[in-house]
C-alpha cells in the first residue's frame, strides 16, 4: 500500500492523517472544517529529524525552516509531533512505514565524532553537547565520540579508523581537524577505500569557510544546529580535493592555498594572537602601510577558454613540469599542453576550493564543490588604496570585480614564489589550509634551519570530487 490514512489525535486534536510511503505526512481537521489550522503536512525527508515511538503514541521529531526576511536564509526550529493512535495495530502500520522510509533514506547510523576542545574558543565541546548530541540522539544514530588531544591527532586517529564501523566523520572544530582527517584518510594505504567515508562539518573554530559554504550553497541558515541537520539527512556531495606536492613533501587540501600578502597577515600576526580576531584586521594596516611585492612565477592549466591568460610555457618549463608533482593519483595534468605562466612581482596568490575562507570571507564566489578546479585569485601590482578595497570587498565577494584582481579556475598549478622584491630576504608565507606549508628566509630566524624553507616549486593537482562531504540537501551539485 503507497498510503495509509488513520484517525489519530494529533497534539490532542482528532484528525484524519495520512504518511504515504515517499515520505509526506499530511493531516486534516474532524472537527475545525475550514479553519486555517485545520490542516498541516510535514516532509519526511526534508524537515524531520527522526521520531520516537511511545506505548500508544509516535512522536515526530520535526525541524522545519522559519519564514523569514527573503534576503535571508531562515533558521530551523524544532517542533514535537505527537501522534496518537486507537489501537496498537494501527500503531505498528505506521511505525513499519516509517521505518521502512528511513532505513532507505540513505542516512548515517554510526558516526565517529571528533571533537577538538580548543577549536575556537574553546567551546567546541559545549556545542557538541548543547546542540549537536541531542539532535543526533532524536535521529537515532548512535555516536563514537573522541577529543583530539593534540596537533594532528585527528590525522592518527583517520587512519586507523575501522572504516566499515561507520557510516561517516564529523569534526566539530573549525577547517583544520577536518583537513586532518581528510589527510589520514589519504595517507592509509587502503586510501581508495577510505576516502569514500563521507565526512561531515560542525563548525566550532576560529576558521569555518568549509561549513559556511556547504550551509549557504544549501540556502540554510549558519550555524551549528542546521550543519548537525545536513549530516542527519544524510545528503552527499563529491568534494574536488588538491594534492599538493612540494618536494618530498606531500599532502592534500579541500580549502586552500595562499601565497603572500594574506599569508603573512595570517601568520605574521600570531605573535598579537591575544588581541583575537582584531589581530589580523591590525596587521593587515601594518602590511598595507609596508607593502610587500613577491617576484616569483605561476604556471597553471586553465579549467575553461575564458580562463585562458599568461604566455605558453617553454620547452625547458614544460619539461620540468612533466618531471615534476605526483604520478601516483588518476588525474595527471602534467603533460597536457595548455599550460599558460604569469611571471614578475604578486602582491598575493591565493588558491580557493569552495566560495568561503572563514565565515565573513567570500574569496572565491564562483567556486564549485565538484567542478574539478580551484579557483585562482592573483593581485600582482595594486596602488595600496585600491588594495584596501579589494580586501574590504572579499566580505561580499565583490572584490573579483576590481581590475587588479585576476581571477582563474584551474585544474592544477605550479607555483614558485621567490623573495620580497628590493629585499635581500625571502620573507613570506605559504599557506595550506591554515597551516604553514613553507616559508621564505626570513620568515622564521636567518632560515638556515628552517624545514619549511622555500624549497623547490609546489605542484598543486586537482581532484575532482575525490572526496565526499555532508551537505544540505538544496547544496548538492
Ligand atoms: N587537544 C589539542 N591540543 C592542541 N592542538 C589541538 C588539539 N586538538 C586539535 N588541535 C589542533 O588545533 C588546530 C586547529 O583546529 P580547528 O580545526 O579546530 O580550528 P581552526 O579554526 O582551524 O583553528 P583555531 O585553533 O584557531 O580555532 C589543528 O591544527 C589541530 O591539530
Amino acid at each position: 500500500m503507497d498510503t495509509i490514512k488513520e484517525s489519530v489525535l494529533l497534539d490532542g486534536k482528532k484528525v484524519s492523517a495520512t504518511v504515504s510511503v515517499s515520505g509526506l505526512l499530511q493531516w486534516e481537521s474532524e472537527t475545525l472544517g475550514w479553519h486555517e489550522n485545520a490542516k498541516g503536512a510535514v516532509d519526511l525527508r526534508e524537515d524531520v529529524i527522526g521520531y520516537s515511538v511511545g506505548s500508544s503514541s509516535i512522536v515526530i521529531h520535526t525541524f522545519v525552516q522559519k519564514a523569514v526576511k527573503c534576503w535571508e536564509n531562515s533558521k530551523r526550529v524544532e517542533r514535537d509531533i505527537t501522534l496518537v493512535f486507537n489501537s496498537p495495530d494501527s500503531q505498528q502500520e505506521w511505525c513499519n512505514v516509517l521505518q521502512r522510509f528511513y532505513r532507505n533514506a540513505g542516512r548515517p547510523k554510526r558516526l565517529f565524532v571528533l571533537v577538538n576542545p580548543f577549536g575556537g574558543k574553546n567551546k567546541a565541546l559545549n556545542v557538541y553537547h548543547k546542540t549537536v548530541e541531542p539532535l543526533f540522539k532524536k535521529a537515532g544514530i548512535d555516536v563514537t565520540i573522541r577529543e583530539t588531544q593534540f596537533h594532528r591527532h585527528a590525522k592518527e586517529l583517520a587512519k586507523s579508523l575501522v572504516l566499515s564501523e561507520y557510516d561517516g566523520v564529523v569534526c566539530v572544530s573549525g577547517d583544520g581537524v577536518l583537513t586532518e582527517v581528510l589527510n589520514g584518510l589519504l595517507e592509509r594505504p587502503d586510501w581508495e577505500q577510505a576516502i569514500k567515508m563521507p565526512l561531515g562539518i560542525i563548525p566550532a573554530g576560529t576558521g569555518n569557510g568549509m561549513a559556511k559554504s556547504l550551509l549557504e550553497a544549501g540556502s540554510e541558515y549558519y550555524n551549528q544546529a542546521n550543519a548537525a541537520f545536513a549530516i542527519i539527512r544524510g545528503c552527499k556531495q563529491p568534494l574536488d580535493i588538491a594534492s599538493v606536492v612540494q618536494g618530498h613533501v606531500k599532502c592534500h587540501s579541500m580549502l586552500m592555498l595562499s601565497w603572500g600578502f594574506v599569508a603573512d597577515v595570517d601568520f605574521e600576526s600570531e605573535k598579537i594572537r591575544s588581541l583575537g580576531s582584531l589581530r589580523i584586521d591590525l596587521w593587515a594596516v601594518i602590511r598595507v602601510l609596508w607593502l610587500r611585492e613577491y617576484s616569483g612565477s605561476l604556471a597553471y592549466l586553465p579549467a575553461t577558454e575564458s580562463d585562458i591568460v599568461g604566455e605558453r610555457l617553454s620547452s625547458q618549463e614544460q619539461s620540468l613540469l612533466e618531471k615534476s608533482g605526483d604520478s601516483d593519483r588518476d588525474t595527471d595534468y602534467r603533460k597536457e599542453s595548455n599550460w599558460r605562466t604569469l611571471e614578475g612581482k604578486f602582491i598575493y596568490i591565493w588558491a580557493q576550493n569552495v566560495p568561503y575562507a572563514a565565515e565573513d570571507v567570500i574569496a572565491a564566489p564562483r567556486a564549485k564543490f565538484n567542478d574539478g578546479s580551484f579557483d585562482l585569485i592573483v593581485i600582482r601590482q595594486c596602488p595600496r588604496l585600491k588594495l584596501v578595497s579589494i580586501l574590504l570587498n572579499m566580505k561580499n565577494g565583490s572584490h573579483i570585480k576590481s581590475k587588479y584582481v585576476q581571477y582563474l579556475k584551474v585544474k592544477a598549478f605550479r607555483l614558485t614564489p621567490g623573495g620580497i622584491v628590493g629585499d635581500s630576504i625571502e620573507g613570506g608565507y605559504v599557506d595550506l589550509d591554515g597551516e604553514v606549508l613553507a616559508r621564505g628566509q626570513g620568515a622564521y630566524g636567518d632560515g638556515s634551519r628552517d624545514p619549511m624553507h622555500y624549497g623547490p616549486a609546489i605542484d598543486v593537482n586537482v581532484e575532482k570530487g575525490l572526496a565526499t562531504i555532508f551537505a544540505p540537501a538544496r547544496c548538492i551539485e
